[in-house]
């Protein structure tokens, strides 16, 4: 990561006399002190706060205060304890500059009496614990194996950074270290034998819900998805961690339906399926629009009833100590279509798409169901299925922007770079300039194609028997971007909706012929089809007007009802 330490460009590190806190409260805020004119030294033009690197390895936010004489940095106990210094001593002191992206998605810490070992006993609820530490340390940078002391409700406490995990981290490398926001989600355990006990959250909490602590979505194999992904824990997941008497006594209430949209091959499925596998409890069950639909009368209600059907039992019989259940609902517009829409005139589809909102939000509601509907024409969908309470989540999964892309194909090429099969003259970053339009199925395929071209060359056609000489299979950059010729892209378009494309198209020719003048030159084309939105389709339209008909001079104004 560029600038994971983050120092100031060209900071050389002052070495200081430390001093102790001017007071207690002081003492409790986490941050270190100097003289105003050594604030002003370390300060970085546009930041709000100044962060240093005190000793080698704990950031503080640095505050003036005006007993502190110049050259001195004013540490409490346990900041002293933990770089090593006592009053008196040197330290070395440097401009820390927080990279981007450095927001905790969850800080994990294990708490303890200030006083060491005593004999007392105390509850700690986390939900207000939580509360209180973020809104007394936001924007504080922790780094893991910190400690800190704090106040809370007349008691001094202490807690050690545990695990500080940053979204999309590789957190096998160096420290861990970010900064406190608004999002970021407390985690709290008790020191062993400290007489801490906390409660309002499962022991452990994240990992109750979550399998791994793992954040890091190109490990997973999804790129350039990471504020998509961040949305959808912050809204479908972070409401769970929490034991359900809090919830109630909170009155939140949990998420249990979610729509991913978007263009197909952009990974819909690909990141709903390793939600799944992240979390902890029940595989979740995948199911194909389609393959629900059944000809046979009552069939398909019985179908999408009998998805449920383990969610039902469990709630039955744990009740609120449930799994969560996620059911991942591919192509969900294949059963759930506007009631009325289908013209069967059986009403089949009306009494399916009433069937899981009784399901979801009805009398009989399951309340440890996650239901994540996938689709590439939202349009199609149901109003009613959309509404709070129900698929209430909405998340466009797009097309990928260029670092997407970049992210994307070095996915997809890791193994064989590993493996040493990648040639030295592959440029991903000039790759993932080249291919703007493509989804991250048909990235996939360019990785593929030119795969095949690379294999190809060492196949030979006069003797198939050949050994092949596995140690000369190289993946070059001339076999990319033969492949870019191979794998075009849709633009993000379906085969259908292509086939629709190319008919309006034609349409919109048809008109320009009839109607184009000289006098005439500007032409307004209205467009109220989703399929059509996409700035792609309005240049493809234009190239193929273009070369479909001598519009001369003519102009011709596309425009889209959005
Ligand atoms: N963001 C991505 N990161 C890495 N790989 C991707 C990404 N998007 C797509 N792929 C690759 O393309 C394959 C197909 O994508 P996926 O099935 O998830 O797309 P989708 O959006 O669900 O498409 P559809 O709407 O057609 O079902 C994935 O299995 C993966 O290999």
């Amino acid at each position: 990561m560029a600038g994971r330490f983050g120092f100031g460009a060209g900071s050389a590190a002052e070495s200081m006399t430390v001093v102790n806190t001017p007071s207690q409260d002081l003492a409790l805020t986490n941050f270190a002190y100097c003289a105003p004119t050594d604030l002003n030294k370390f300060a970085s033009t546009g930041s709000k706060h100044v962060f240093v690197l005190v000793g080698d390895s704990v950031v503080l936010t640095l505050r003036a205060h005006q007993t502190i004489p110049s050259n001195h940095i004013a540490l409490n106990a346990i900041q002293r304890r933990h770089t090593r210094v006592s009053s008196g001593d040197q330290i070395s002191v440097r401009v820390f500059l927080p990279p981007d992206n450095f927001k905790l998605a969850l800080l994990r810490l294990e708490l303890d009496f200030v006083k060491g070992k005593t004999n007392r006993t105390e509850q700690l609820d986390a939900v207000l614990l939580g509360q209180q530490l973020q809104k007394k340390f936001i924007d504080q940078i922790m780094t893991t194996g910190q400690r800190v002391s704090f106040e809370f409700y007349g008691t001094n406490y202490t807690f050690t950074v545990n695990q500080a995990l940053l979204e999309g981290q590789d957190d096998s490398k160096g420290l861990d270290r970010g900064m406190i926001s608004r999002e970021t989600y407390f985690v709290f355990e008790a020191s062993p034998n400290s007489g801490i006990k906390i409660i309002n959250q499962r022991e452990a909490a994240s990992s109750k819900i979550f399998r791994h602590k793992e954040f890091n979505l190109q490990k997973l194999g999804i790129g350039g998805l990471s504020a998509e992904f961040t949305e959808i824990f912050r809204r479908a997941f972070a409401s769970r961690v929490f034991p359900a008497h809090v919830v109630n006594k909170l009155g939140i209430k949990h998420v249990k339906g979610m729509l991913l949209y978007g263009p197909p091959g952009t990974g819909k499925t690909l990141m709903a399926r390793q939600i799944g596998k992240l979390l902890n409890g029940r595989e979740p069950k995948i199911v194909n629009g389609p393959e629900v639909l059944s000809k046979y009368v009552g069939e398909t209600e019985k179908n999408v009833r009998d998805l449920f059907a383990d969610a039902e039992n469990d709630q039955r019989t744990r009740g609120d100590q449930s799994d969560l259940h996620v059911i991942i609902f591919d192509e969900i517009d294949a059963i759930c279509k506007s009631r009325g829409s289908t013209r069967d005139g059986t009403g089949v589809h009306d009494s399916i798409v009433n069937q899981l909102l009784t399901k979801i939000d009805g009398v009989e509601s399951l309340n440890n169901v996650l239901l994540i509907g996938m689709t590439n024409r939202k349009d199609l969908l149901d109003e009613a299925l959309l509404r709070p309470g129900r698929l209430e989540v909405h998340v466009e999964i797009n097309l990928p922007d260029e670092n997407g892309r970049l992210q994307i194909l070095q996915i997809h090429t890791s193994q064989m770079k590993e493996n040493s099969f990648l040639a030295a003259d592959v440029s991903l970053q000039e790759l993932a300039a080249r291919t703007k339009n493509y989804s991250g199925a048909e990235l996939e395929g360019v990785v593929k194609s030119a795969v095949s071209f690379a294999l190809n060359r060492q196949i030979s056609m006069d003797d198939l028997t050949k050994p092949l000489d596995e140690e000369s299979i190289k993946v070059t950059m001339d076999d990319f971007l033969h492949a870019l010729h191979e794998i075009v892209p849709a633009f993000g378009a379906s085969t259908d909706d292509l086939e629709r494309c190319r008919y309006y198209q034609f349409h919109i020719v048809l008109l320009l012929t009839v109607t184009a003048s000289k006098e005439q030159p500007a032409f307004c084309i209205l467009f109220d089809y989703p399929f059509m939105r996409s700035e792609s389709f309005v240049l493809q339209t234009i190239l193929f007007l273009k070369n479909s008909i001598q519009v001369g001079d003519m102009h011709c104004l596309l425009m889209g009802i959005f």
